[in-house]
């Protein structure tokens, strides 16, 4: 219950905008002529609906180029102008609001580094409080999707109807062929709780370069997403940030160009379809795995009260390390991944530990 929001679908937002919606534009805005001459060579493509540019920059470390500032405002302005299309702008604190909505911003968004802050967000909440604004907040840089809700919740009790998630991936340590992680359950969670929700991907962010984009933004669409934030630049290699995520407008236009746009739902005609049919050998099998769950964690439960009778501990690592590395070997030779069985393994051994808790300690 505490998650249900009236949300304004993104169909209602711009009407005249046929799926998916496509952001983009420079990172940064650097010059009035870089950020121009980028705007009207996305125009040109006609493959773009909202002008982006990054006017304050939150950088990892401070002497790196931190935006314009307001000034940037009035260039993007210009270009709105001159080639009609919608603007859109991060927003951290109340005078980047302010700022940004005295100049025509039709798009304000609120980035990872902010959304992770809920003062932030309140503070940009309440500067919202009863103007009819259009907000997407990106996810928060930590894998924490109360965190994301609580500022959507955040936006929302501020009166703002008209929101959208942006997934922006996620911050990780060590060696990772991405930026920042898709962990696409994350939004994909996002999505189940909030249905109405509009769900962007920022593939630029995602990837941190050029090569994976149209894969990702692909990924993305065959995901249920609404639309795409992609970073572009009419020098993508001279830009003073993210150079290497930056695609041309050209490059731009090929990849929203080769999208495959797929159907949201399978169509029915009325006796059950071949997808109908295989969804219910779908709910046998899940069905069959759940009964089999029960009947292992009966032989836990009573392993547990032989643990107890011969005062042994629950964990043994050694039995534990063995089922998990045979299992990955069987179920890798059946097409699962390691990636997968760790992941459902850990699960079901900690719930036999929980079952062996009960039996030996509160029973
Ligand atoms: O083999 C045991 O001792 C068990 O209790 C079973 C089990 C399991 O569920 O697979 C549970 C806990 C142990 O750490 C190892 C294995």
């Amino acid at each position: 219950m505490k998650d249900r929001m009236t949300i304004e679908p993104i169909q209602n937002w711009f009407p005249e905008i046929e799926r998916p919606l496509i952001i983009s534009g420079p990172c940064s805005a650097e010059t009035e002529e870089q950020l121009i001459s980028t705007c009207q060579q996305l125009a040109a493509t006609g493959e773009v609906d909202v002008l982006r540019a990054g006017i304050w920059k939150p950088r990892t470390r401070p002497n790196n180029f931190e935006g314009v500032g307001s000034i940037g405002l009035k260039w993007l302005q210009k270009a709105k102008e001159l080639t009609g299309l919608r603007t859109a702008v991060e927003v951290a604190n109340i005078k980047h609001v302010y700022e940004a909505l005295k100049h025509g911003v039709d798009i304000l968004w609120i980035g990872a580094r902010t959304t992770v802050n809920p003062f932030s967000v309140q503070e940009i909440a309440d500067a919202l409080q009863g103007v009819d604004a259009t907000v997407l907040v990106k996810n928060p840089i930590n894998a924490d999707l109360e965190l994301w809700i609580g500022a959507i919740e955040r936006i929302h009790k501020a009166g703002v109807r008209k929101i959208g998630a942006i997934h922006r991936g996620f911050s990780k340590y060590g060696e990772s062929k991405f930026r920042n992680a898709p962990q696409w359950q994350i939004p994909i969670e996002l999505k189940r709780r909030l249905p109405e929700i509009a769900m962007i991907c920022d593939p630029s962010h995602i990837c941190g370069n050029r090569e994976m984009l149209a894969e990702i933004s692909q990924e993305a669409m065959d995901l249920n997403f609404d639309g795409l934030m992609i970073e572009s630049h009419r020098t993508p290699d001279q830009a003073l940030s993210d150079a290497k995520q930056q695609v041309t407008p050209d490059r731009l236009a090929e990849i929203t160009k080769g999208l495959v746009l797929r159907k949201d739902k399978a169509e029915s005609n009325g006796s059950p379809s071949p997808i109908d049919l295989m969804r219910s050998q779908i709910d046998q099998f899940d069905s069959e795995i759940l009964t089999l769950l029960s009947s292992r964690m009966e032989v836990a439960k009573n392993i547990g009260k032989y643990k107890k009778e011969n005062n042994v501990t629950i964990l043994q690592p050694e039995r534990w390390n063995q089922i998990l590395q045979s299992s990955i070997e069987k179920g890798q030779n059946k097409g699962l991944s390691e990636e997968f069985i760790e992941k459902y393994l850990k699960a079901v051994h900690q719930e036999s530990i929980n079952h062996q808790n009960v039996v030996m300690n509160i029973e």
